[in-house]
């Protein structure tokens, strides 16, 4: 059998390394999915080294050599695929080089072809070979047979799809009854005439007319049932999941890539809506019209399938060459779109320093291109399209030009002819949706594929987990290690750290040491790579993230502000806060004072992002939204980094009088001297524990940042510490 590589689309820049080891692996039968890879290994910030690439084919029991390649004899000997270093940035998997040209699939771009030179000028001279491949090792790592959720949604779907076949149907049949009528009145015109009056034909057609109408309207309906359906199906799927998955899940993944996902389930729907039924009782009629076709003439039938066999095959190709544009334009559109998301969503700094140019280009580039795309779809599908519409048009000409041969040997009758050639035209319509269809589920498929990358995401729903019913006791973690990509070196190493019930405690530690790492671990935002993060003894990932949340509050380095009004922002929906529970908060965290330059006070509506409030401002209602709920834990990662240290001092005095325990990441140490402990970081270790006396008297690290009075985060990594 021969196999083909087939293309799978990165869904971030420095996913190409993955993605081309998942498109070899599955060519070579080993059946692993690019959410699989990514799980395992993580995409480490910079992309893969070729020797990590290795790494992870040897792992699928597949051995591979880094090759440096001089010349294109090389290709020539191994005309086989591989996966190639690309311009000094990037990997594609090669796939053969045939005469003058080299055909590649790029992970970002789908399937390609190059002339030498241009192959040449992108190759960057690495070559990924494949040597063996262990079988029994490669099978037993491949991903488990998967269902396909489009199928399983559609079956759910049954009577309404039978509903809409048995409508269709209906339609059809008044369709096929024309042209026989037409046939009928036309040769028995003397005869039908006698027998009926004006009037009593127009009551027939009448007739007809509302039946008809009834089923259409019908059948409307029900198609805007079934699109209701699988759109609120498929956006639901999507929308859980995306809340379900981990914070990890997100970290290399671009809003606009996400964005635009999201939208494909409003396409699938529709093609799946109008295509897929009208397709299948299409089929059903274009039998039904050709043995009507044959019994009027057989001739005529020979004279009408021949132009149906061009126009069959010139939409075939043309299908085929619509889904590779189609897949090229998919691909540019989403770079397009994450350009525009990335650009707006930091306008402010892309304005500072004056980034507009990059960004206009970046754009530009890839509009263009999409553009060349689209330009190039159209010529093509015009040129091999218009053989199918130009033979369309021709053919009832022709049918009449044979047709009247017929008649004058008596072979026909001029009703047969007419009806002949009213079903013909019939005949053609259907077979040009099945075509249309076959690009339809082709496309269906690109988009789907892309929409199941999230939903097939394994992660365990909270209906899966344990409650977490009592009160907040502990957090501990326990021989933790984490690293954000398993090629990637530890963040946090060999962590063991208990947080008890009333304790208020600091870290602090230079810039890059894993503060946030950690606050995020403890938080349950993340899974630690090995070790385990309990409460109150129990494993945090088995717990509901909703219990969890419930216990905990967490400030983050940059919270978000939600185009609702303060106060909604503050409550974020939450129920049971009283009146007095409020203004307290509000107070603590002195966001009492920013209503005051506010028009219409808590009620004033926040644009979207904050835009209309400052740094500090947005510090200060994320506070208030933390501890507002009064919850049994807050965990604050530089909280105040935006405010002066009068209102720092404030604030941070405010909540050290609340009785819940707090974990505050803090560059300031003045701001932290009175806490129970402080844990002080470096390298991803914790390095000094203890209060401000026992850590001054140490003479470490945190006293060295203390007395030279430097801010924490402006000391080296690689400093020596005590
Ligand atoms: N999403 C990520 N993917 C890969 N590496 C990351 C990611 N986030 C952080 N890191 C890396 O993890 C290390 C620790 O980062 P972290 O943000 O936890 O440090 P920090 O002590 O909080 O720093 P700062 O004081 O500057 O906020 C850094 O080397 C950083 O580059």
């Amino acid at each position: 059998m021969v196999r083909k590589v087939k293309f799978i689309e990165q869904s971030e820049h420095s996913e190409c390394g993955i993605t081309s080891v998942a498109m070899i692996l599955n060519y070579l039968g080993v059946h692993i999915s690019l959410n699989t890879l990514r799980d395992c290994y993580g995409v480490p910030k910079g992309g893969n080294t070729p020797f990590q690439l290795q790494a992870i084919l040897r792992d699928f029991g597949v051995e591979s050599s880094g090759l440096r390649i001089k010349d294109m004899q090389f290709f020539k000997e191994n005309n086989r695929p591989c996966i190639i270093f690309w311009d000094n940035k990037h990997y594609v998997v090669f796939l053969k080089k045939v005469n003058n040209h080299v055909l590649v699939v790029d992970p970002a771009l789908g399937y390609r072809k190059y002339t030498l030179e241009e192959f040449e000028e992108h190759f960057s001279n690495i070559a990924l070979v494949i040597n063996s491949i262990d079988e029994k090792k490669a099978k037993e790592y491949s991903d488990e047979k998967k269902k396909n959720g489009l199928l399983e949604l559609i079956k759910t779907q049954k009577i309404k799809i039978l509903a809409l076949i048995g409508f269709t149907l209906l339609i059809q049949f008044f369709a096929l009854g024309i042209p026989i009528i037409t046939q009928r009145a036309v040769d028995n015109y003397k005869l039908l005439s006698s027998d009926l009056t004006p009037f009593e034909i127009f009551v027939s057609i009448l007739a007809v007319f509302v039946i008809y109408y009834v089923l259409q309207v019908f059948r409307t309906l029900i198609v805007a049932r079934f699109q209701n359906y699988f759109q609120k199906n498929l956006m639901t799927s999507f929308m859980k999941k995306i809340m379900s998955l981990p914070l990890n899940f997100f970290v290399n993944r671009s809003t606009g890539d996400m964005i635009f996902r999201s939208n494909l389930s409003t396409y699938i729907q529709q093609l799946l809506s109008s295509q897929l039924v009208t397709t299948v009782i299409d089929v059903v009629f274009v039998i039904a019209y050709f043995s009507l076709m044959v019994s009027y003439s057989k001739r005529l039938t020979v004279v009408c399938m021949a132009g149906i066999a061009v126009i069959v095959v010139s939409s075939f190709i043309n299908t085929k060459k619509y889904q590779s544009f189609t897949d090229k334009e998919l691909a540019l559109h989403s770079k397009v779109h994450r350009t525009l998301v990335e650009l707006f969503e930091g306008m402010e700094t892309v304005k500072s320093v004056g980034a507009e140019k990059q960004f206009y280009n970046e754009w530009e580039a890839n509009f263009n291109e999409q553009l060349k795309i689209q330009m190039d779809k159209n010529r093509i599908t015009g040129i091999i399209g218009g053989v199918a519409t130009t033979s369309q048009f021709i053919m009832p000409l022709l049918i009449i030009g044979i047709g009247i041969y017929g008649i004058s040997n008596g072979t026909l009758t001029i009703g047969e002819l007419i009806s002949f050639n009213a079903i013909s035209a019939a005949f053609v319509t259907p077979i040009i949706t099945i075509m249309s269809a076959f690009s339809s589920i082709l496309l269906l498929r690109s988009y789907f594929g892309k929409l199941s990358e999230i939903l097939e995401q394994k992660v365990m729903t909270d209906e899966e987990k344990e409650e977490l019913n009592e009160p907040y006791e502990y957090i501990e973690l326990k021989n933790v290690d984490f690293q954000y990509s398993k090629f990637e070196k530890m963040v946090l190493k060999d962590i063991n750290l208990k947080i008890g019930k009333n304790e208020k405690i600091a870290i602090v530690g230079p810039s890059g040491s894993g503060k946030s790492t950690l606050v995020k671990l403890i938080a349950g935002l993340y899974s630690p790579s090995s070790g385990q993060v309990l409460v109150n003894g129990k494993n945090m990932n088995e717990l509901k993230q909703e219990s969890i949340r419930s216990k905990i509050s967490v400030v983050n380095q940059n919270p978000a502000i939600f185009n609702m009004s303060l106060k909604d922002n503050i409550l974020m929906n939450k129920e049971g806060i009283s009146d007095e529970q409020f203004l307290k908060a509000v107070d603590d965290a002195k966001v009492a004072e920013i209503i005051q330059s506010l028009p219409m006070g808590y009620m004033t509506q926040i644009s979207e992002g904050g835009l209309n409030l400052s740094g500090g401002q947005m510090q200060r209602i994320a506070i208030a939204r933390a501890i507002v709920k009064k919850p049994e834990l807050i965990i604050m990662d530089e909280p105040t980094s935006a405010l002066d240290n009068i209102s720092e001092n404030y604030i941070m005095n405010r909540v050290k009088e609340y009785e819940f325990p707090c974990v505050v990441v803090s560059h300031r140490l003045n701001t932290i001297q009175h806490f129970d402990r402080v844990i002080v970081m470096h390298q991803g270790r914790i390095v000094e524990e203890g209060n401000h006396e026992k850590l001054m008297k140490n003479q470490g690290l945190y006293s060295y940042i203390y007395s030279g009075n430097i801010e924490v985060g402006d000391i080296e990594g690689g400093m020596a510490v005590g």
